[in-house]
């Protein structure tokens, strides 16, 4: 199979006090978010003056990946669209379709499965080619990657200069704690081809990491960001609730390491550096966050790996994996299939 382009599909996020309504609209329409919950977020926002990081991430990525595809000599120009706000995906593909571009991969910036991570991109994509018409580009989204050493080792390393700056004479009270998106916990049950993935796959993703920056030291995986109503159940505990929890067991110090992200977005500059900060100064907690993978040059070429895992005639042994769970190219119709929506 010849394909002649990349892309490059994430999340979006508003550049402007303008832009943070229309844009929360764009990812709320139809989801059920309550008013008051979209009041608070958009305040964080506004707190950045209205600017979120991620879209200035994945013009870095960008960048990136294709000097990195040039220093490769893989030939593939590389786009970028985004589900919720510009470059809107669907303009991308269509200059795509106007470049001449007639078959792409697509990697999107989340390394998980479950419906908002990995089945909500593929309709974005299916959308963005339907309205650009029969023409579009035919889009292959490439495989999670939750367990590459391109994601696992970044992460690594974050955390092990994370601990770097808590007091060793305390190591004996300090926790190493591993945060994801919160979703809905029908959708976690949903996630994947048999359900559950993207919980397995945070556990795997926390267990390699884990092993490799600090053994000896006890972790948890908990989960931040909730959003929806209050009487729809989502994954808990919150990570504010958590550092209660282990203040009152007696630990001194944190390193919160957000493995369920791939840059230091608003998710994580607010909900962890502003709000979980706050709770841990409160609880008298040494915190320290972990970064994240951002353009990282291991993350980068891991792009480039799981390009030529697709389109090299030897691709299938190219795949370098670190867990052990099962792991797949395209996804069946039936993964992921959104939990039907309580009114
Ligand atoms: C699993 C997951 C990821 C990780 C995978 C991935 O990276 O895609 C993720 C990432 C992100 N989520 C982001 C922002 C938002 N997510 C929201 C709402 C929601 N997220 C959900 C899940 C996830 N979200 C869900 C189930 C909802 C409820 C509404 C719905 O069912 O869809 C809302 C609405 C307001 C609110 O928070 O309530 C906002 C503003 C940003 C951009 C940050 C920036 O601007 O820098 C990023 C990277
Ligand atoms: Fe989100």
């Amino acid at each position: 199979m010849a394909y002649d382009a990349v892309v490059l599909v994430s999340f979006g996020g508003p550049e402007g006090p303008d832009d943070v309504l229309p844009f929360l609209q764009n990812v709320t329409r139809g989801r059920g978010v309550p008013p008051e919950r979209l009041a608070e977020v958009a305040e964080h926002y506004q707190h950045f003056g209205g600017v979120s990081p991620i879209n200035q991430q994945c013009r870095e990525l960008l960048a990136a990946v294709r000097a990195d595809f040039a220093a490769n000599g893989l030939d593939l120009p590389v786009y970028w669209g985004n589900r919720n706000w510009d470059p809107m995906l669907a303009d991308t593909v269509a200059q795509m379709r106007d470049d001449g571009v007639r078959r792409a991969l697509a990697f999107v910036t989340s390394a998980f499965g479950g419906y908002s991570s990995c089945r909500q991109y593929q309709e974005d994509i299916a959308a963005a080619r339907a309205a650009v018409g029969p023409d579009a580009p035919v889009i292959e989204k490439l495989r999670q990657f939750w367990d590459h050493p391109g994601f696992v080792e970044p992460h690594v390393d974050a955390v092990r200069s994370a601990l770097a700056q808590l007091d060793p004479a305390r190591r004996d009270s300090t926790r190493l704690v591993f945060t994801a998106h919160s979703v809905p916990i029908s959708a976690a049950d949903s996630a994947g081809p048999h359900g559950g993935r993207y919980t397995a796959q945070l556990a795997e993703t926390a267990r390699l990491v884990h092993a490799a920056a600090a053994p000896d030291l006890p972790y948890d995986l908990v989960w931040q960001s909730r959003s929806g109503p209050p009487h729809v159940p989502w994954l808990e505990p919150d990570i504010n609730d958590h550092l209660e929890t282990l203040a009152e067991q007696g630990v001194t110090g944190v390193v919160v390491s957000p493995i369920g992200f791939v840059s230091d977005h608003l998710e994580v500059v607010w909900d962890l550096d502003t709000e979980a900060l706050d709770t841990a100064k409160r609880l008298g907690v040494d915190f320290v966050r972990a970064g994240t993978p951002g353009t990282d040059p291991r993350y980068v070429t891991m792009v480039r790996e799981l390009v030529r895992e697709r389109i090299d005639p030897d691709g299938a042994e190219l795949r370098r994996r670190l867990g052990e769970l099962p792991m797949w190219d395209s996804c069946p119709t039936v993964c992921c299939v959104p939990p039907r929506r309580p009114s």
